[in-house]
């Protein structure tokens, strides 16, 4: 099923979530709509990944509801709907020496490792090849996963991702772990993806402003399991949102389509 065009891609209304007696989310109310990119921000511990595993498919609420791509959590066979969405996650664990391409392909089976008996349709091939020079990657495809640097398993891992032509796109701290320069490039991936992907939406959950790219349209502030605000990212991104969110002083600034923040000394 494909969404309405004005249908919310993403959507959470009154979503509590508890595991092992503790409510992670007391009550998670917004909606993502088809083209956004999103990026949500929050304390250590305030339940972005909990919100990006439910975006996911990865898991039920406990209560509220949950609405993917048009349909509802719970309403779905979860293991179809997690077909339509690409999730970026740097825990993601490749145990054999496969080639960069090998693993771009993996984004196919939605596997780990090479599925058994499977084998890619010259399609699927000529996809995955079109992305990783999309990506730069196009001289390194057969290097193998233990010889690449953080900064492109970072970028395989986005080309996997993409490959199925996913709708909704989530990005779990995609660049923790990265120098300066491997950020950077990282961050130019992501912003030439409303050109080469027009109708994909995203959800990044970083840790750092300056890791926001510019194409970045809206912003979630998550503190202790609730939203404290959510909306266009220069409503949303302001001195005294953040630091209300992060409960500490810190100043916010905007240039040149980049974002940064540093504590206010008093
Ligand atoms: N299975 C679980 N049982 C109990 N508590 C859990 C469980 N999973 C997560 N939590 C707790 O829920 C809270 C939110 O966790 P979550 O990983 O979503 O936060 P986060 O915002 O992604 O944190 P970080 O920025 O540190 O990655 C944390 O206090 C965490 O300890």
């Amino acid at each position: 099923m494909t969404t309405a065009p004005d249908a919310p891609v993403l959507s959470f209304e009154d979503v509590t979530f508890q595991r092992s007696g503790k409510l992670i989310l007391p009550g998670v109310t917004f909606a993502i709509g088809r083209g956004e990119h999103w990026v949500m921000l929050g304390a250590n511990g305030a339940g972005k990944s909990t919100i990006l595993g439910l975006a996911g498919g990865n898991a039920h609420p406990t209560s509220g509801a949950v609405g993917i791509l048009g349909d509802q959590v719970g309403r779905v066979e979860l293991r179809a709907l997690r077909e339509r969405i690409g999730h970026v996650d740097p825990r993601h664990l490749v145990r054999s020496p496969l080639t960069i391409e090998e693993v771009v392909l993996t984004g196919f089976t939605g596997t780990a490792e090479k599925m058994m008996r499977w084998a890619p349709e010259p399609s699927q091939v000529d996809r995955a090849r079109e992305l990783m020079d999309t990506l730069g990657l196009g001289a390194k495809r057969e290097s193998t996963w233990p010889t690449l640097s953080q900064g492109e398993r970072g970028r395989a891992l986005i080309a996997r991702a993409l490959v199925t032509d996913p709708e909704l796109l989530l990005l779990d701290e995609p660049t923790t772990g990265l120098d300066v320069a491997a950020r950077e490039q990282l961050m130019e991936t992501f912003e030439v993806l409303p050109g080469t992907h027009p109708g994909l939406t995203s959800l990044l959950v970083t840790h750092h402003l300056e890791e926001i790219p510019t194409t970045v349209t809206h912003a979630l502030l998550l503190r202790d399991g609730v939203p404290s605000a959510h909306g266009p990212i220069r409503d949303v991104l302001t001195t005294e949102a953040v630091s209300a969110a992060f409960d500490h002083p810190i100043a916010v600034r905007h240039e040149d389509g980049r974002w940064s923040a540093r504590s206010i000394r008093r």
